[in-house]
């Protein structure tokens, strides 16, 4: 099978635009498919406080009401994804930016309210992945470019957790390609101790992720990146890393997910 590569960059990396550049030109070296999802939480949350919202966030994901939809849109699907699609162009990298609503790629469902109602944050699953026009997009040798913005198809947007578009759509085409899914961030892997870059964890499966759940060594954000890293290996996608944006290309790095 034909090799693809689906980077996930967080949004700590994008809100520093030489840490962006950087990244970009070592993505830009990767050969053969690639597609690239971006987050950028810290930038919705930062612009949502200085118009007056309180931006809040329960086990990693955001509390979406109609006012935060409008804020997420603006700068996930707008500045941010426009700002790295552009930077891809003057790499000479074909960039195409996406939502799940172009082309009908992802088709999301509201998230359903158990202990929490996150509002307009939408669910997606592998069968809502348009894997034809993907596919398709692949061929004609573009770049897909995604932002964490999908929709119902019946007219309304929603906040989808960006490491979970990462690895749906790495699902989604792991029976038409090999599939490598590499989370990238600002620290060197999963850390034993959040504040010791040289705590990486090397290889994480379902029972020490649970151990370190439980012990609060992973927490936040790190919780569904993970739990998303684990759907992806159970679910067909080759090899699943995670690891420091500056080590993309090297092979030893990070945090390898495995069964
Ligand atoms: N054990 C851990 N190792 C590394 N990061 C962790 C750990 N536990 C929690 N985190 C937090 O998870 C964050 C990454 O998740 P998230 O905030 O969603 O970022 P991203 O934008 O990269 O997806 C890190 O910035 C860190 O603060
Ligand atoms: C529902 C939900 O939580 N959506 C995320 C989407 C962006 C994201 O995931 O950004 P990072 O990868 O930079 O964290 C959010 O609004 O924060």
């Amino acid at each position: 099978m034909e090799k693809l590569t689906l980077v996930k960059i967080g949004g700590n990396i994008i809100d520093n635009e030489t840490a962006l550049t950087d990244f970009l030109n070592l993505f830009h070296q990767i050969q053969g498919k690639k597609i690239l999802v971006h987050g950028g939480g810290k930038i919705a949350t930062e612009l949502s406080q200085k118009l007056g919202l309180n931006p809040e966030m329960v086990k990693g994901r955001r509390i979406t009401d109609a006012e935060m939809l409008k804020v997420v849109t603006m700068v996930y699907a707008g500045l941010t994804n426009k700002t790295i699609v552009a930077k891809l162009q003057a790499l000479k990298e074909n960039a195409l930016g996406l939502t799940g609503a172009d082309g009908n790629v992802i088709v999301a469902e509201k998230r359903p309210i158990f202990e929490v109602d996150y509002g307009f944050v939408g669910d997606i699953t592998e069968e809502n992945i348009n894997t034809d026009f993907l596919r398709d997009l692949l061929d004609r040798n573009y770049l897909p470019v995604f932002s964490a913005i999908t929709h119902d198809g019946q007219g309304q947007l929603f906040n989808t957790n960006a490491d979970t578009v990462a690895s749906t759509i790495s699902i989604a085409l792991a029976q038409f390609y090999e599939v490598d899914l590499i989370y990238s961030f600002e620290k060197k892997g999963v850390l034993k101790d959040i504040n010791d870059e040289n705590s990486v964890i090397h290889s994480i499966n379902e029972l020490n992720f649970n151990t370190f759940v439980e012990e609060k060594i992973i927490a936040d954000g790190m919780i569904p990146k993970i739990t998303n890293a684990l759907q992806a290996v159970d679910k067909g996608v080759s090899k699943v890393i995670i690891k420091n944006a500056n080590d993309l290309l090297d092979a030893f790095a990070g945090t390898i997910v495995t069964k």
